[in-house]
């Protein structure tokens, strides 16, 4: 399949020999980073733990620019490790100018690649966007297709950039077309790990539910399992989300305005510190993402405790 390659980002920087400081971290966090249900680290829990995040996100990617200084105000030590985005105040934006609706999809996709491109400058291992909900299917759909698969195209990554984008969501709906295109672009990019983009098409928090409800019945059904297996680490289990190591946001950003979860991620979002911000999506930049960064360090997580 043809399609062209947009975005260029810096190419990650080489990693360093590993030193015995290095490898002896690398033991010493594993257990960490293993544990799917350890809550995500924070201003609160850092002080228990035994490495600094630094080198925790060190040994899982290889990735933060060690060289790139974070902006003023910003710790290291807790960047997020998922960061979720509700992309929202794209039509309003291009109706705002007397634009059409693709201008402001177009617009949005910008903002993406921006956010993309500085998680990837300042060592924030996973991104997920809500693209697409399944509870828009009354939308028109020759208004809304000619945008996913455009943005998808615009979204791609040259493959030096070793991004992983990976797609959530009930693709049954979706036009073959696009589907082969989204599988395309998950199996050319599964073995990168600098970074990771998930997208949501055709999802909602809901629909995930029920699918992970119905793989748990079918191992039932099949004697797999027993009803009183099912615990809450096997349904995480069978959430979309398994395709990231860590399926929980650490933060979950809205845009426009509006104060909502809006069927996203409802298992997921759980512990997840919340950031509305005021301006529409095209215009959700550097300085507007350094302001929910910075709140969201602020914060002192409890996790229910
Ligand atoms: C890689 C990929 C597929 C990227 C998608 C990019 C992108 C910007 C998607 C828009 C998602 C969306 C439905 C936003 C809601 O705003 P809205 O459009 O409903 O606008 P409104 O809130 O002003 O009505």
């Amino acid at each position: 399949m043809g399609f062209s390659l947009q975005v260029s980002l810096p190419p990650p920087p080489p990693s360093p020999p590993p030193t015995a400081t290095n490898t002896a971290t690398f033991t010493l966090i594993r257990p960490v980073t293993n544990l799917r249900f350890k809550p995500p680290l924070c201003a609160s829990t850092q002080q228990q733990l035994v490495v600094s995040e630094e080198n925790e996100l060190k040994s899982i990617n290889g990735a933060p620019e060690e060289n790139v200084p974070l902006p003023l105000g910003l710790r290291r030590e807790s960047i997020p490790r998922h960061v979720a985005v509700i992309m929202d105040g794209n039509r309003r934006w291009a109706r705002l100018r007397g634009l059409p609706v693709d201008s402001g999809y177009e617009a949005g996709v910008k903002s993406l690649r921006t956010i993309v491109e500085l998680c990837c400058k300042w060592g924030i291992p996973v991104l997920t966007v809500f693209a697409f909900s399944s509870d828009n299917w009354f939308r028109p759909k020759v208004s809304y297709f000619f945008p996913l698969k455009t943005s998808f195209k615009l979204i791609l990554t040259d493959d030096r950039d070793n991004i992983r984008i990976s797609v959530i969501g009930d693709l049954s709906k979706l036009p073959k077309s696009l589907v082969e295109l989204i599988r395309n672009v998950e199996e050319t990019t599964k073995n990168n790990t600098r970074f990771q983009l998930i997208v949501a098409v055709s999802y909602s928090g809901k629909y995930d539910l029920v699918q992970a409800c119905q793989r748990i019945a079918m191992k039932v059904k099949d004697g797999v399992i027993e009803p009183s297996d099912i615990n809450e680490s096997l349904i995480e289990q069978q959430l979309e989300t398994n395709c990231t190591e860590f399926p929980y946001p650490d933060l979950l950003i809205r845009t426009s305005g509006e104060l909502r979860i809006s069927n996203f991620l409802l298992w997921q979002l759980v512990y997840t510190e919340l950031f509305f911000a005021q301006s529409l999506w095209p215009d959700f930049g550097e300085a507007e993402f350094i302001e929910a960064l910075r709140s969201f360090q602020r914060r002192r997580r409890s996790y229910g405790g």
